[in-house]
């Protein structure tokens, strides 16, 4: 793909990004936790976070899961197959998070990340949060508890999925895209060797 085919996204238009879609964030209530899958939803969970808690709110706390995609799997972490393959590479400790927040059971849980392609990264997230909630809440008998998932990408790509996101398992969340875009190659800022030019590109495009 040549560099002119790539779409170009600059910082500006990331933190837009993310302050338009807050108020559709909010319409299923204020998220209790958000969990940014890393590398890619770091920046964006981060910039979310201050358009979603309102003045006067506590604040939401995030926290890191990491996923990766492979080809192959490497031998580490745990593996879906799905085409290529989710490597766990980090994963939430639950322990800590009820000593320090609470369960996540009955939560608000919002899962962030900057792009969905052929949401096998989603996917697999969704089901193992969901799963890993599911079985703290039979062990604590606390089965009756509604948990919600929301889903928030910066872009989602238009073209066919390898997997699909349970709107079930989601128990009442949203699935937010702030933009969907053709199938092709985003360049990200934070990838960006000259950060000026990068942004001069993303400006010609209107993504500023
Ligand atoms: O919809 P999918 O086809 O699953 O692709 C989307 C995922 O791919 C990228 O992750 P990558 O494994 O490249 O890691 P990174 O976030 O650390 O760059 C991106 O950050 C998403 O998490």
């Amino acid at each position: 793909m040549s560099e002119d085919e790539k779409i170009y996204v600059s910082y500006n238009n990331i933190h837009k990004l993310c302050q338009n879609a807050a108020t559709e964030i909010r319409s299923v209530g204020k998220p209790d936790i958000i969990i940014a899958i890393g590398g890619g939803g770091f920046i964006p969970a981060r910039i979310l976070r201050s358009f979603i808690k309102y003045p006067g709110e506590t604040n939401i706390p995030i926290q890191a899961i990491g996923l990766s995609l492979y080809e192959n799997m490497g031998g580490i972490g745990q593996v879906e197959k799905i085409g290529k393959e989710v490597v766990r590479t980090q994963w939430l400790d639950f322990g800590a998070l009820e000593q320090h927040f609470d369960s996540l059971i009955g939560k608000n849980i919002l899962i962030v990340d900057e792009v969905d392609d052929t949401r096998t990264t989603l996917h697999y997230a969704l089901n193992e949060l969901h799963k890993d909630v599911e079985e703290l809440a039979v062990k604590l008998g606390r089965t009756n508890e509604h948990t919600k998932f929301s889903i928030f990408v910066l872009h989602n790509k238009d073209k066919p999925k390898k997997a699909d996101i349970s709107r079930e398992m989601m128990n009442g969340g949203v699935y937010i895209a702030a933009k969907t875009v053709p199938d092709a190659w985003i360049a990200y800022p934070w990838e960006a060797i000259d950060i000026d030019e990068h942004s001069v590109k993303a400006i010609a495009q209107g993504n500023n």
